[in-house]
């Protein structure tokens, strides 16, 4: 699904009411509609509603919301924000509608007129929604300001008001606070984003069925992958394929004292549809590995606590293998790092990168530019600053992200709420899997195994990073289920991997 800006958003809706055609109240009409049906579904106790209208189309909706619940018979009390002496055409047409059914429409001009609110009550917060251009101030900051103190529920219709869609706010700006943002069509990227957390809440789309072919045609670097999304990419398995057709991975995972991080790596790899596992530990992990994934063959190193990249048993050489996943547990010992910088160069194909493997990069950086083009980084946000350096917002850290893909033309997964995959031509996508209950040591290890597994088997690799990082995010839902975010642990979600 893509992430339109703004300026596109505006174009969408004119779009729309050209080409269907559709009058530009109906538009609004319908869109006041899909937010009814929402709310009615999650607010069926018909609570006092307090809704906040502005004077643009956002207001617009908010009055015909308050027409739609006044006729569903929910006790409704409607307040416009007078900031300014000129409403839209559409806010006046449902103006005057709306006062054909009540005439108790009340105008807050001074802080004297914001009314209190209490706590068994509802807010519907369309005060501003993507016309916002400049920081709120006077009346509709101290409107926002009582929202905000108020303990009852807030929902923004579209995006809360003084936020931003597609640009960073300052630390100063004064925005709702809501509980739910209910947005029309598309997400916004300011709801992707970790700083606006709470300027956005739960977030939900609803269908208003605008212009489809305005939204294929769109360009836009951003996208958000959705169930169906993911199912595309899945491939089909042919019945007369054996072992060999789906690849021979080679994981140089694991150092003393963390074998575990190699263990799950491997299972998880093996979870993931690989043909064959070869998985290279230091030699005290072999006893370890062997017991505990009996499917993968072992390659133990010369090393006892660290790879180095020598082996005791006669081994294929690593440019051999489909692919190859380096990284978790591996640790910075000065014999690692000469393993990656003799290996890096003997390969074409792309590999997987993780963890130490990501520090070692960062800490040589002559190393970065030895990189398999195309190959999948897997940082979270610290391991991302190290190899850029800090930003000053999350629109910053996009840009860096985007920037450092192009560059090195790898594939970049930037960990966390949302994992963004960034694309060598400057794409990024973004996961709508996964929960808190990932923050948790070893779910990197299973996303390399997962990652290194799907690479092995041929897929593109921007096809493996947004599958893999939403099959990840997927299991990690799934065990959450299960055990909750809290006891989940990263062998409950490779145990939850599925792959249908
Ligand atoms: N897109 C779609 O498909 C659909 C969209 N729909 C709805 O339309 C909404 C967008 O409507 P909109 O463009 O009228 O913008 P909105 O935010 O209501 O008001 C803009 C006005 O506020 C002003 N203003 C700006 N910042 C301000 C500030 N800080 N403090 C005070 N004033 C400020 C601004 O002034 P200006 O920048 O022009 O000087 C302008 O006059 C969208 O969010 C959705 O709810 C649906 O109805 C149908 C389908
Ligand atoms: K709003």
């Amino acid at each position: 699904m893509k992430i339109l800006n703004a300026d596109q958003i505006r174009a969408l809706d004119q779009s729309t009411i050209q080409n269907e055609p559709i009058a530009p109240i109906n538009l609004m009409e319908r869109a006041a509609l899909a937010f009814v049906d929402w709310f009615v579904d999650h607010f069926s106790d018909k609570k006092t509603t307090k809704i906040f209208c502005g004077l643009g189309n956002n207001g617009g909706d908010g009055l015909a919301i308050a027409r739609l619940l006044l006729e569903r018979d929910y006790p409704i009390e409607i307040y416009v924000v007078r900031y300014a002496p000129r409403e839209s055409d559409d806010f006046m047409h449902n103006h005057r509608r709306l006062k054909l059914v009540t005439d108790s429409v009340r105008y807050i001009e001074s802080s004297d007129d914001i009314p209190s609110i209490r706590h068994n009550e509802v807010v519907i917060d369309a005060i501003l929604g993507s016309g916002l251009s400049r920081p709120t101030e006077g009346i509709v900051k101290s409107t926002i300001e009582a929202i905000n103190r108020a303990p009852a529920m807030v929902v923004a219709v579209d995006i809360a008001s003084g936020l931003y869609t597609d640009q960073p706010n300052t630390s100063t700006d004064v925005i709702i606070e809501p509980d739910y943002t209910i947005s029309f069509q598309l997400p916004k990227l300011a709801f992707i984003l970790p700083k606006n957390g709470r300027y956005v809440g739960e977030w939900q789309i609803v269908n208003i069925r605008l212009h489809k072919r305005y939204i294929d045609l769109a360009p836009t670097p951003y996208y958000y992958t959705q169930a169906r999304d993911a199912r595309l990419l899945l491939r089909k398995r042919d019945r007369f394929s054996n072992k060999g057709s789906f690849g021979h991975a080679l994981l140089l995972v694991g150092s003393y004292g963390k074998i575990g991080a190699a263990v799950l790596s491997a299972r998880a790899c093996l979870r993931s549809g690989v043909g064959l596992l070869t998985v290279q530990v230091p030699a005290c992990g072999y006893a370890i590995l062997q017991t505990a994934v009996p499917e993968a063959m072992c390659l133990p190193d010369t090393d006892e606590h660290y790879l180095t990249g020598q082996s005791a048993v006669d081994s294929l050489p690593p440019a051999t293998f489909s692919t190859l996943g380096i990284g978790p547990g591996i640790g910075k010992n000065p014999g690692t790092l000469t393993m990656l910088r003799n290996l890096l160069p003997t390969l074409e194909k792309p590999i997987v990168i993780d963890a130490d493997a990501l520090n070692l990069l960062s800490e040589h950086r002559d190393l970065l530019d030895k990189l398999p083009r195309n190959s999948i980084l897997t940082p979270h946000p610290k391991e991302f600053e190290r190899l850029t350096q800090p930003w000053a917002n999350d629109y910053q850290k996009l840009d860096s992200l985007r920037d450092f893909a192009k560059k090195y033309k790898v594939v970049v997964v930037l960990k966390g709420a949302y994992s963004a995959v960034a694309t060598p031509d400057g794409d990024i996508h973004f996961n709508s899997t996964g929960n808190p209950g990932l923050s948790t040591g070893g779910t990197g290890d299973v996303l390399t195994g997962i990652l290194t597994a799907l690479l092995a088997q041929g897929y593109d690799p921007i096809e493996a990073a947004v599958l893999g990082v939403f099959a990840h995010g997927l299991a990690g839902d799934k065990a959450a289920e299960k055990r909750g975010p809290v006891g989940m642990t990263a062998s409950d979600v490779i145990d939850a991997l599925s792959w249908t």
